[in-house]
């Protein structure tokens, strides 16, 4: 079965947008994690316009008493600005069982692109070393198509994780199967190389029975933006149980 992350960014930005702690981002994870969700998903960014630090010190203490899989989103190479201390800090305190190196920018809406590591690997290479040696397991948000796997397996990442976007684009435009191509090849080089595939951004109930189906193996999932949103309408329990289903192939 293939795992699901829940990213309660956008319970965050609820919060945020009246100041105060309604919507709680701890409780909407704990009833995600009653519903079955097998992990949570944060990805702080400098601006904190969503998820904060004291976010991610308590998440993780959540995920640990719950057990479940905890998985810190960011660019590592964004540096600490005012109350954000970085990446790289939020990971060493809070040990999470993943990180997922995004190149964000950070005046980016959302994520858009995937590591291109011709040009990055080599600055990327401590940064994947320190979190190795923190017992953190290493996923690096990639581009389908990408040519960059064999550097991937140079730089010792565990997983990568493949942009979902432009496949849930071509699924809503009613013609996915070249984007699930390009998703497929990619993830079976991966796989042929050791390497996990984690599968992420802007899926959704209607579009992630087909992406399964057609990406072989796929490790975990994370989803968040639609899932939230689906929520109000059917309940987070609700939402879980349609997500779980079909994570299960059911
Ligand atoms: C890497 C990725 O695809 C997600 O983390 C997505 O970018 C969510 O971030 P936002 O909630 O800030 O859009
Ligand atoms: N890594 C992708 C993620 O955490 C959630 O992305 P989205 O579902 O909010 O687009």
């Amino acid at each position: 079965m293939t795992a699901l992350s829940v990213n309660v960014n956008k319970i965050a930005v609820l919060r945020n947008s009246r100041g105060g702690d309604e919507p709680s981002v701890l409780r909407a994870a704990a009833c995600a994690i009653d519903a079955g969700a097998h992990g949570i998903t944060v990805h702080p960014r400098p601006d904190q316009r969503h998820i904060r630090p004291d976010d991610v010190d308590a998440l993780a203490d959540l995920c640990r008493q719950r057990d479940v899989e905890y998985n810190i989103e960011g660019n590592p190479f964004a540096p600490a600005r005012g109350e954000y201390p970085g990446l790289m800090e939020l990971i060493r305190r809070t040990r999470p069982a993943q990180a997922t190196l995004v190149p964000d920018g950070d005046g980016q809406i959302t994520s858009d692109h995937g590591f291109d590591l011709a040009a990055d690997a080599g600055r990327l290479a401590p940064y994947v070393a320190q979190l190795k040696q923190w017992g953190v397991r290493v996923s690096v948000f990639m581009d389908a198509g990408t040519t960059d796997l064999a550097a991937a397996k140079a730089l010792g990442i565990d997983r990568i994780e493949l942009y979902t976007g432009p496949y849930a684009e071509a699924f809503a435009a009613g013609d996915a199967a070249e984007a699930l191509a390009h998703c497929r090849h990619t993830a079976q080089q991966a796989q042929a190389l050791g390497i996990g595939v984690n599968a992420g951004h802007d899926l959704s109930q209607a579009n992630l029975a087909t992406f399964l189906a057609g990406v072989p193996d796929v490790l975990e999932v994370s989803i968040g933006h639609a899932l939230i949103g689906e929520a109000l309408y059917d309940g987070l329990d609700a939402t879980m149980r349609n997500y779980l289903a079909i994570c299960r192939g059911a």
